[in-house]
């Protein structure tokens, strides 16, 4: 698919968000940053990306994820976990890196501290009900089908 995107900064012009595989899902976000970026153990910074998307289509949406080396190694991930782009938002796509670890890290300008993922998406039109025809788990959660 083709998605409008803005370069709000020119220093982004080289270091476009691309496939780094054939089979990627994710496209790096870069921290946008004019000097780097001490984050305290425990701290949230939102970080800009200096682009913007309009994916336009409201059967898509993007994900924002965290990378797995990051949040592995360092414990940076993001301060609201996931982040939801709607297809509508034309403003620029801002990361929220949280240090969930217990040491300091320090974001390089550029560094890549994310990744999105262009998702599809169904707008549920709610249809209201008494009762809903019968499934295999019914009302079920929780554990409900065992542990093993
Ligand atoms: O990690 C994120 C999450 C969201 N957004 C932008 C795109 C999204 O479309 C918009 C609103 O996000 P969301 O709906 O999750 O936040 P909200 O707190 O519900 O704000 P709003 O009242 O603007 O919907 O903020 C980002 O740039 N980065
Ligand atoms: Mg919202």
């Amino acid at each position: 698919m083709h998605v409008d995107l803005k370069i709000l900064d020119p220093r982004l012009r080289e270091q476009l968000p691309h496939y780094a595989t054939p089979g990627s899902a994710g496209l790096d976000l870069r921290a946008c940053l004019d000097a780097p970026l001490v984050l305290n153990p425990g701290e949230t910074q939102l970080i800009p990306t200096g682009i913007a998307i309009h994916l336009a289509d409201p059967g898509f949406a993007a994900l924002i994820l965290p990378r797995s080396g990051l949040g592995h190694k360092h414990g940076v991930v993001l301060g609201n976990l996931v982040g939801l782009i709607d297809s509508d938002y034309q403003g620029q796509l801002m990361v929220s890196t949280w240090n969930r670890g217990q040491e300091a890290f320090t974001i390089q300008p550029f560094e890549r501290i994310a990744q999105m993922v262009i998702v599809p998406v169904a707008q549920a039109s709610f249809n209201v009900v008494e009762e809903f025809p019968e499934s295999d788990r019914g009302t079920g959660g929780f554990g409900s089908t065992g542990k093993h």
